[in-house]
């Protein structure tokens, strides 16, 4: 993404969503995909990779450690793995862009192999918590330094330098994180004897999944009430041929936008319906909407299904909490939904959406309040009493996206209820994670 061009737009209401569209492919698994074949000894090849911004910095970082990774004409990703432990100390920075998820993965890997890389990113990355990897992987022996000048030791840009051999640990996971889960199961990796990772809480489940479909020794126990994983370092993974499923959080936009949208009939075709991801479907079920599960199957190891979505009246609800980490990143586009419902959504045990790519709490607090939305902002939550299924009013000025893919399509899809449109500052971001939205959204508006 280019920050100095920002792309302003103004989403209209008009047209109803039918048809079918199909997302594009799961962002986490895409991630993880690259990964993972990047570790293991031959070739793996991966279709329905996602070709957004944050995949691709994923993919540019592992290459610059030594990984061949090529995108043949046809759409299908080959890998070349370099093996455990193989690999290379990149010549430059690693430039994580926007992404979160790349940062402290690729962190993790980096962790216990004994190599140097410097990892920058843009604004947003650059403001983002990374003291939560740099705690657990410098107890497995990496070591981080702050750039010169630098006035916080726990912010990009970082170098830091992998051990090796890296010393395994027993961590219990101090926020439901899946990228600090993940980023001390990939030092585990190749580290020597059992690297344990303890969840109070389950978060998406992707890197166990893909990590023993790629022949780790990897466990997963539940010791009261604890999700507890074991992972055994120093054994190769054998290559794989994945085929990425469809990204929830991808759908979630269309699904809240058929359902908003009077006259809305939309199948959103090849949804992943991983338990550890789709609590947002079962939230919107229970406020009254309308979505049916066609032709359920499994992709990918992972349940897969194509959403039929209706026009629905929503009634607001209180969300538990404990639901969170499995619709962590759909909140923005959920608030949209509650702003139109029928009666008051309570939403709490929010925190860490304020470390995201913006402050989520408090960017759709402003963004919907000025497109006419009564919103309350708690520290951990949102509450939001519904217009009862009037639509928004619409903004004057445009909001404000602060380099955040989702809160730039959640307004999107805010405009499509609002009578007067919603004029979004920026919408380069979504092609962090999504650069066919507006393509789709006119397909299926048309
Ligand atoms: O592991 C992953 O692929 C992700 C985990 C989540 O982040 P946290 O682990 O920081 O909650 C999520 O918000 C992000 O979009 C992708
Ligand atoms: C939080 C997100 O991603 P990341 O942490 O990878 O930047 C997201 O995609 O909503």
């Amino acid at each position: 993404m280019n920050a100095n061009s920002p792309s302003p737009r103004r989403f209209l209401p008009g047209a109803p969503l039918t048809g079918r569209i199909a997302v594009p492919g799961d962002k986490s698994i895409s991630h993880r995909s690259l990964m993972f074949g990047a570790l293991a000894v031959g070739r793996t090849t991966a279709t329905g990779l996602l070709e957004g911004e944050d995949v691709m910095a994923t993919a540019a970082a592992l290459r610059a450690m030594g990984a061949g990774i090529e995108r043949r004409d046809d759409g299908t990703w080959v890998i070349d793995g370099v093996g455990v432990g193989g690999l290379l100390q990149p010549e430059t920075a690693l430039d994580m862009g926007n992404s979160g998820t790349s940062t402290r993965l690729l962190m993790g890997l980096v962790a216990s192999n004994g190599i140097t890389a410097t990892f920058i990113g843009d604004a947003s990355l650059s403001k983002r918590p990374m003291g939560r990897v740099i705690e657990p992987l410098s107890r497995m022996g990496a070591a981080f330094t702050a750039s010169p000048g630098a006035n916080d030791s726990q912010t990009l840009p970082l170098t830091m330098r992998g051990a090796h051999p890296a010393v395994p640990i027993e961590y219990r996971l101090p926020v439901a994180s899946a990228q600090v889960k993940s980023a001390v199961l990939l030092a585990g990796l190749n580290t020597p004897g059992v690297t344990t990772v303890i969840e109070p809480v389950a978060t998406r489940d992707h890197t166990e999944r893909m990590l023993t479909g790629f022949g780790a020794d990897l466990t997963v126990e539940e010791v009261a009430g604890d999700r507890v994983i074991r992972i055994r370092g120093g054994v190769d993974l054998k290559p794989q041929d994945i085929v990425v499923p469809g990204d929830p959080s991808s759908a979630a936009f269309f699904v809240v936008a058929a359902l908003l949208v009077p006259g809305s009939d939309l199948v959103v075709a090849n949804v992943g319906l991983n338990p550890t991801r789709a609590a947002l479907f079962d939230v919107l079920r229970a406020m009254g909407g309308s979505i049916d599960e066609l032709d359920r199957r499994e992709v990918g190891g992972e349940p897969v299904a194509d959403l039929r979505v209706r026009h629905s009246g929503l009634t607001g609800i209180d969300v538990d909490p404990a639901v969170a980490p499995a619709m962590i990143d759909e909140f923005p586009v959920l608030f949209v939904a509650a702003s139109v419902a029928n009666g008051r959504t309570v939403t709490t045990g929010l925190d860490e959406l304020r470390v995201k790519e913006s402050d989520r709490l408090s960017a759709m607090a402003a963004a919907l309040t000025a497109a006419g939305a009564r919103v309350e902002e708690r520290e951990d939550g949102l509450i939001i009493d519904g217009s009862g299924g009037e639509p928004l009013r619409g903004t004057a000025d445009a909001i404000t996206t602060h380099l955040d893919h989702r809160i730039a399509m959640a307004m999107a899809v805010a405009g499509l209820v609002s009578r007067d449109g919603v004029d979004v500052d920026d919408t380069a971001p979504i092609a962090t994670s999504f650069p066919m939205f507006e393509t789709l959204l006119a397909q299926a508006r048309a």
